[in-house]
C-alpha cells in the first residue's frame, strides 16, 4: 500500500535546499541497501533550484556519484545543448561538476541525435535504454514538477498522448513550448518506488489543491510504489 505524505516548507528558497538534503539522503540510502541508485530528474524551475542546492550541501559528499544512475522524466525535443533541455539545466546546474560516470547518465534522445526530429523513434530508443537487458523498470526516486495546468512530466491534462501506453511516448502540440517533447508514460512513473511531486509558488495552488483533493489531473495520478511525497511550499500549498 503505497503512503502519501504532504510536506510543507515557508518558501520556494527552502524548499530547494530541503528536497536537495532529502534526496541526498535518499541516494545514499539506496547504495547502502544495493549498491546503485536511480533516480529520475524533472525540468523546470524548482527542479533547477533543487539540483543547484546539491552544490552546496555537505551531505552530498557522502554519495558515490560514480554509482548513480540519472534518468530524466521528460525532455523537450530539441537540439543537444540547447538552453531549454531539461538536461542542458540540469548539466549546468550541477551534473557537469559531479563525478558521474557517463555510461549512467541518460539523458532522452535530442533531434540532433541519432533519430533525427522523429520523435516517436527518439521515444523508443529511449524506451529501449531503460529495459535494456530486460532491466526492470524501477526507481529510487522519480521527482515531477507540477505544471499551471496540472501536468507532470509531459503528460497534460487532456492531451491524447498522455494516455499512451507503452514505457515513453512522443507528445506533438504540447500546449507548453516547444510543442514536441518526449515523456515517459504514466505506467512507467508509476513504477518508482518513490514519487516527488515538487512545486512551489502561487501558480501551483490551484492544481495542487485540486490533486490533493482527488481531481483529475495527470499530477493525481503519478503515485509512487512505495510512497508519494508532496514537496510544496506555502505558496503552492495554501489551496489546500
Ligand atoms: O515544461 C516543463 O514544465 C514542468 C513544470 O515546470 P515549472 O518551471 O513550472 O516548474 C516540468 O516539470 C517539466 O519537466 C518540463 O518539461
Amino acid at each position: 500500500m503505497s503512503e502519501t505524505v504532504v510536506v510543507v516548507v515557508p518558501d520556494a528558497d527552502i524548499l530547494a535546499s530541503t528536497v536537495a538534503a532529502r534526496l541526498t539522503i535518499r541516494i545514499i540510502d539506496a547504495q547502502a541497501v544495493h549498491g546503485t541508485a536511480s533516480v529520475v530528474l524533472t525540468g523546470g524551475r524548482v527542479a533547477a533550484k533543487v539540483l543547484r542546492q546539491l552544490r552546496e550541501l555537505p551531505a552530498a559528499a557522502a554519495i558515490d556519484w560514480s554509482r548513480v544512475d540519472l534518468w530524466w522524466g521528460d525532455e523537450r525535443f530539441l537540439p543537444a545543448g540547447d538552453p531549454d533541455r531539461n538536461e542542458t539545466q540540469a548539466r549546468e546546474a550541477v551534473l557537469d561538476a559531479l563525478p558521474l560516470d557517463p555510461a549512467r547518465v541518460h539523458p532522452m534522445p535530442a533531434t540532433d541525435g541519432p533519430d533525427g526530429d522523429d520523435p516517436d523513434v527518439a521515444a523508443a530508443r529511449y524506451a529501449a535504454e531503460l529495459t535494456a537487458g530486460g532491466r526492470p523498470l524501477r526507481f529510487d526516486v522519480l521527482m515531477l514538477g507540477v505544471g499551471e495546468d496540472g501536468h507532470v512530466a509531459s503528460l497534460f491534462p487532456g492531451h491524447p498522448d498522455a494516455r499512451a501506453t507503452g514505457v515513453t511516448a512522443a507528445v506533438r502540440n504540447s500546449p507548453k513550448p516547444p510543442p514536441t517533447r518526449i515523456t515517459l508514460t504514466m505506467d512507467t512513473i508509476r513504477q518508482a518506488d518513490e514519487v516527488w511531486l515538487v512545486a512551489a509558488g502561487p501558480d501551483k495552488a490551484g492544481p495542487i489543491g485540486e490533486v490533493l483533493r482527488g481531481g483529475d489531473l495527470p499530477a493525481a495520478r503519478a503515485q509512487g510504489v512505495r510512497k508519494t511525497l508532496f514537496l510544496l511550499d506555502e505558496a503552492a500549498a495554501s489551496k489546500r
